[in-house]
């Protein structure tokens, strides 16, 4: 066994060097490019006005900072939650010293940083590492790069380090995984008694899934569909196991999938939770659930939280002396104070994490050192088929039972490098015999630990979830039956819902449909390269990648024309979501979309997870020679149409995207049959 655990660490290991020297790419760029040069690629934000700085969760700040001139929009950029970026001042300034202190002075030479907590149009907000001093000196103006980080990667060949020269005893747990045992259950019944759910909400199979999981003794698998209730399920099963005395670390492959499991638990009174990961990247209802902000609420009223207030009360008074001597014993007396909050909020936060049953993380946060020392009797991953295998490691390490949550037929991992992307289609291709190209070791290097445990020992392990509780049957239609042999049925609650139900809609002809084709085939909707400004990297003497997208500007009025026909039949923007596989595409329609509040605009794949009761999808491919890129993923598509509740709307060049893809081309001919068939205008 141990040989084969090396051979597919050394596999993964390929994977992650190739994504790495990705990161190494964009590295270069920042360091050999002007400011105004990354702005040109979307790696930076120019000459922003500083609109104010206000305090944050556990004692940091919030920048906000404004579009260059007011009332303008940001340019396109990389930007977005949880990006890492970096303060740069107007040309010629430093980053000023932090006064006093070695550890200021060493400071002094690294720029500020800081994680994006919000972007929208025409402002970006910034959660600072550190105090904000230097603004000042830059005169109400500065700009923002990104940062590149391979903390993942790193995190990931430390899993796969520890894995391949595990210390101790072998959990059957790491046997099974690699083929050297079987998987293990106790009694289902004895697990999860009749009477014993916590959910009385539960479907049949979803109790079912429910006891596999309790019951497994190393691995169980939760296959969720679209909308069939993956997440809820494993609320009760870490109900069940909670019940059972078991401490359980959490996690996602995304924060959005973490906060959307920590949201549901924290609505559930008695249980002790804790989420870890930067405050930026966290949403708001399950910020309270952070170590930082259990601390602080532990400190109110006592001593410490007197220093806390004293430390605000400071800052405050600190910022208006206007004597330098005076400003400096203030900030001496600040840096006493914080020095003995900081010691204590380390060990406060020990305590807190020490005392949580489930913590909750991303998989990359799971091995951050935080969690270095804790044991977890259970490890559960939702979202599991979004992450490698070798990220998923990184918590899995950390306890002898693993359950995994999640469905191969949706996006899988984002790979950053090209040839990875090559491979792993190549490999997909070879898989299913789509191609003729040689097999290649591929397929085991790319494939998610979730379908290799499936494939491995299919039902025993894995349970299929196959009532969903979103979507108007004739939507769920092409999915089920491509996909999930049609065994995705519709819960009798939304099987037939139309916009036109809700207390406030209008019935028109589209508020009464579920699915709109506006096909633009023969339209002269053509797709075009997105325009960025020109520019000549070849003094940087290597050969450097960046990255283009994809517009349709036509497709994109037609996106606008359907959504105000929604909206003007009383569905609000909040209810609609507009999507598109394209980032250039997004760019677009939140530039022209930029007067509907609420309404919201997104890629596929940042929108997985997520779901509104109308959608409108703009597929932008339009071409003679009927390329579609990667909208020949079927996951992405599959993702794309099951995301809506009541409505679809999808606008598309339909010769186009038919002619390569076997699921398009049943979307289409489904369409071409029940849908109202919109005309282009
Ligand atoms: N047994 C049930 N009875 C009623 N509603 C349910 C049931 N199970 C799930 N739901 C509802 O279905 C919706 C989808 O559930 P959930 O988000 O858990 O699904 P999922 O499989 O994780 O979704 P996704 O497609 O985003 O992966 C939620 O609104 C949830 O409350």
């Amino acid at each position: 066994m141990d040989g084969r655990i090396s051979q597919f660490a050394s596999q993964q290991r390929e994977v992650v060097a190739r994504e790495q020297d990705e990161v190494e790419n964009l590295r270069f760029l920042l360091e050999n490019l002007r400011t105004d040069e990354l702005e040109s690629l979307g790696y930076a934000l120019v000459g922003l006005r500083v609109a104010g700085v206000a305090p944050s969760v556990g004692g940091k700040s919030v920048l906000t900072l404004e579009a260059p001139v007011a009332g303008s929009s940001l340019p396109r950029s990389t930007l977005r939650t949880g990006s890492m970026v970096e303060l740069v001042g107007p040309r010629g300034a430093e980053p000023e010293p932090e006064s006093g202190g070695r550890q200021g002075a060493t400071k002094a030479a690294q720029p500020p940083t800081g994680v994006v907590s919000k972007i929208t149009d025409s402002s970006v907000a910034v959660i600072l590492d550190r105090s904000p001093a230097v603004l000042k000196k830059w005169g109400g103006r500065c700009s923002v790069k990104v940062r590149a980080s391979d903390v993942t990667h790193q995190r990931m060949l430390a899993a796969l380090q520890t894995l391949g020269s595990f210390r101790g005893r072998r959990p059957n747990l790491h046997r099974v995984m690699f083929g050297d045992g079987q998987p293990q259950f106790g009694s289902a019944q004895a697990a999860v008694a009749d009477g014993a759910f916590l959910d009385a909400s539960l479907n049949d199979e979803q109790r079912a899934a429910v006891r596999l999981a309790v019951a497994a003794r190393d691995v169980a698998l939760i296959h969720g569909p679209p909308g069939t209730g993956k997440t809820h399920t494993l609320v009760e099963v870490i109900r069940q196991l909670l019940a059972q005395g078991r401490r359980l670390l959490v996690c996602g492959a995304s924060n959005m999938a973490v906060d959307n499991i920590a949201e549901r638990l924290a609505r559930i009174s008695g249980i002790k939770l804790v989420r870890t990961g930067h405050s930026a990247k966290i949403t708001k209802p399950v910020l309270e659930l952070t170590v930082g902000a259990q601390v602080a609420r532990a400190d109110e009223g006592t001593p410490l939280g007197g220093k806390r207030a004293e430390l605000a009360v400071l800052t405050r008074r600190a910022k208006r002396a206007r004597n330098p001597e005076a400003r400096e014993a203030i900030r001496a007396q600040m840096r006493v104070l914080r020095r003995e909050i900081n010691a204590h909020t380390a060990k406060a936060g020990k305590q807190v994490l020490g005392g949580a049953r489930v913590v909750l993380s991303t998989l990359c946060g799971a091995g951050s050192r935080d969690l270095d020392r804790h044991a977890f009797d259970v490890v559960i991953i939702d979202e599991a088929t979004q992450a490698l295998e070798a990220e998923c490691w990184i918590a899995a390490i950390k306890a002898p039972k693993l359950i995994l949550a999640g469905d191969h037929h949706q996006l899988p991992p984002t790979l950053i490098s090209q040839a990875n992307q090559q491979n792993r289609r190549r490999a997909q291709e070879t898989a299913t015999g789509a191609a003729a190209a040689p097999a290649s070791q591929g397929d085991l290097m790319y494939t998610t630990m979730f379908e290799r445990v499936r494939t491995m020992f299919g039902e025993r392990v894995c349970l299929m979830l196959t009532t969903q509780y979103r979507m108007h049957v004739d939507i769920a239609k092409v999915s089920s039956e491509r996909l999930y042999d049609g065994r995705l049925v519709a819960h009798a609650s939304v099987a037939s819902h139309v916009l036109a139900d809700l207390a406030h809609v209008v019935r028109t002809e589209h508020t009464a449909t579920p699915l709109v084709f506006v096909d633009t085939s023969d339209a002269g909707c053509h797709e075009a390269m997105e325009k960025t400004k020109w520019m000549s990297l070849s003094r940087l003497g290597r050969p450097v990648r960046v990255s283009k997208s994809m517009v349709n500007a036509r497709e994109a009025q037609l996106v606008v024309a359907h959504v105000e026909r929604l909206v003007a039949a009383g569905l609000p923007p909040r209810d609609i979501a507009v999507i598109s596989p394209y980032a250039g595409q997004v760019r677009l329609l939140r530039l022209l979309c930029r007067g509907i509040k609420d309404l919201e605009i997104g890629s596929v794949d940042g929108f997985q997870g997520g779901e509104r009761e109308a959608v409108v999808l703009s597929l932008v491919r339009s071409n003679p020679k009927r390329e579609i890129g990667f909208l020949s993923d079927y996951r992405r598509m599959n993702v794309a149409v099951t995301r809506a509740r009541r409505h679809l709307c999808v606008i598309g060049d339909g010769d186009t995207v038919c002619a390569k893809s076997e699921f398009l081309h049943a979307l289409v001919t489904h369409m071409d049959a029940v849908a109202l068939l919109q005309p282009v205008s």
